[in-house]
């Protein structure tokens, strides 16, 4: 038996990769006995039809080291989460909430700012610092100028990661950047949609010739942020959870709270302001669901 990556998985049939090769695959039908169902990402065991060896099938799941839903895909190792720092320019928000849904998927983060060339040093060090901060490691590039791209490339050797950011930030300019033959169209939304690039989305892992996968996806983006409450909030903000428990109270919501580490913290500079800011909305969500 052959050992591979399913890479794709359409209409019944995964993709397997092994040693370089791509193999046709089906499923056993004792793993709908089992009510397994074999996903994007998953290392399989493999048996090759006789009468036509680019063809067979899936004999064994080896065991999943996670599993995320949206996108379906198992043995994730980290997310690359891409924001430009212009053009368009960067909602904080947004990030904020693109980091508590990775940190939901128990992954590693990395964040990517691109389209450096675009901005004074001094810009692309204030987001730079709101980050570092945080405890996130960030990587600063621009595919104009090459910078931070051996950077992006060192990240993402040897691991799955799911590159996700909002339309028009990088990310297929990036990738293609790491790697030309991907050939991963670029431009416009507009002019993307009118070629049809969006209209037959799957899930699919592209290997890279540095060792590693990138998933092509948007993203998390169109996940919802339901899973969270005033209770765990702060969990998603790790510099916010490690200050917390110097609050006076247990269960400090770090908003009106007397003696609350956090909100020192943000009048002392330590925690960013935009960061409480994002984290007091993400609160003011938490708590209107609840209502309902
Ligand atoms: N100035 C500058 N422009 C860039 C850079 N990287 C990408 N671009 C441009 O930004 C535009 C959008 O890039 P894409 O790679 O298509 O963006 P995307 O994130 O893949 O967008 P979706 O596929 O819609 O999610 C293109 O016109 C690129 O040429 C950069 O580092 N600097
Ligand atoms: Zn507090």
């Amino acid at each position: 038996m052959l050992e591979g990556k399913i890479v794709k998985g359409i209409g019944g049939f995964y993709y397997v990769k092994s040693d370089g090769e791509i193999y046709e695959c089906r499923a056993r039908g004792i793993f709908r006995k089992q009510d397994i169902v074999p996903m994007v990402g998953d290392d399989v065991k493999i048996r090759l039809n006789k009468e036509d060896e680019t063809t067979g099938y899936v004999e064994e799941i080896l065991e999943r080291r996670n599993e995320l839903f949206r996108p379906p895909v198992s043995n994730v190792d980290q997310a690359v989460i891409v924001f430009a720092l212009r053009s368009p320019d960067p909602n904080l928000w947004l990030l904020d909430k693109f980091l508590i849904l990775a940190e939901e998927q128990e992954i590693d983060i990395a964040i990517c700012f691109n389209k450096i060339d675009l901005v004074s040093d001094e810009e692309k060090l204030e987001y730079n610092r709101i980050y570092e901060n945080a405890g996130y490691r960030v990587l600063n590039t621009s595919t104009e100028t090459g910078e931070g791209i051996e950077c992006l490339r060192e990240v993402l050797s040897g691991k799955t990661t799911v590159f996700a950011g909002p339309s028009g930030v990088g990310k297929s300019t990036l990738l293609n950047t790491v790697q030309p033959d991907l050939k991963l169209q670029t431009g416009s939304v507009s002019e993307k949609t009118s070629r049809g690039k969006h209209t037959t989305r799957h899930v699919e892992l592209m290997s890279l010739e540095l060792g590693g996968y990138v998933l092509d996806t948007p993203g998390f983006s169109s996940l919802e942020l339901d899973f969270l409450t005033e209770e765990n909030l702060e969990v998603y903000f790790p510099e916010i959870y490690s200050k917390s428990e110097d609050c006076r109270f247990r269960g400090c919501r770090h908003n009106k709270e007397p003696g609350c580490a956090v909100k020192s913290a943000v009048e002392q500079g330590e925690i960013s302001e935009k960061r409480y800011e994002n984290y007091l909305l993400f609160l003011k969500d938490a708590m209107e669901r609840r209502k309902y």
